[in-house]
């Protein structure tokens, strides 16, 4: 499903160039939820973000379901249709409703009729629990009932894959779970995910594989129940140590 090979990626920085991705692989089977931990600065979003193209890597190859998104002739929009990403601020617009934020890229992007575009974002907004809030606006709602808007927003592009860069981290405690339990159904559903995450109970219940970045690189990957309880590399012990 998503096979990404020797990524690398730069940027110019007052202070020189920076190598913020430093030969980075991975592949992700269809249906798996792969969750990327890891300190500040090692990479994370940076490498989330070259999945969906948000950032373009200056070397390697990334292909997702056959397509080679690197590849200049790969239209943009349609790599964001296949990824969806969920981001940690929702990302709303706020002048349109809660439906209409669903709608919009199906009737823009899709050309999905308004009614037919209508009765898809209802289900989903079903979905995420929030089909009472259909025409509310989003400064309406609270924090975690604006993320759960966002999730049906990219689900109703049907992708292939979602990205989460950390959809948790702006919340209030009491609303982290109400997003993570949509994520869990995703999950169960068979969405295939990649999760930015520092939410080790999601990482240790959900994830099929979680990755630990370091410095640019990815230093070990494993199942969670091998990662948490046996991790092999000192940089990983030293992490876990830290937050658990
Ligand atoms: N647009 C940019 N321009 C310059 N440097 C950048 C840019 N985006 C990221 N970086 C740098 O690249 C490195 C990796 O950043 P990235 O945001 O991917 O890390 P992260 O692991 O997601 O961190 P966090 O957990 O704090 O979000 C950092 O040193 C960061 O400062």
């Amino acid at each position: 499903m998503i096979t990404a090979k020797n990524i690398h990626k730069y940027f110019e920085t007052p202070s020189g160039t920076l190598h913020a991705l430093k030969d980075v692989s991975l592949t992700v089977k269809p249906a798996e939820v792969v969750v990327v931990i890891g300190p500040s600065g090692s990479g994370k979003s940076t490498f989330l973000r070259c999945l969906n193209r948000l950032e373009y890597a200056d070397a390697g190859s990334i292909v997702i379901d056959g397509v080679n998104i690197l590849d200049p002739k790969c239209a943009i929009n349609a790599v964001r249709a296949e990824v969806g990403m969920v981001f940690q601020s929702f990302n709303l617009f706020p002048h349109i409703t809660v439906l209409e934020n669903i709608t919009m890229a199906q009737i823009s992007v899709r050309k999905t009729r308004k009614a037919e575009a209508d009765k898809i974002s209802m289900e989903l907004l079903e979905k995420v629990g929030l089909s009472q809030k259909a025409a509310a606006y989003p400064d309406q709602l609270s924090g975690g009932q604006q993320q759960r808007v966002a999730i049906a927003r990219s689900l109703a592009m049907s992708p292939k894959v979602l990205l989460f860069d950390e959809p948790t981290s702006a919340l209030d405690p009491e609303m982290v779970g109400e997003v993570l339990d949509v994520m869990q159904d995703l999950a169960k559903e068979g969405m295939t995910m990649v999760v930015v995450t520092h939410e080790m109970g999601f990482a240790r219940e959900v994830a099929d594989r979680v990755v630990f970045m370091d410095d640019g690189q990815i230093q070990e990957e494993g199942k969670p129940e091998h990662f948490f309880t046996n991790p092999q590399n000192e940089r990983t012990k030293l992490f876990l140590k830290q937050i658990l």
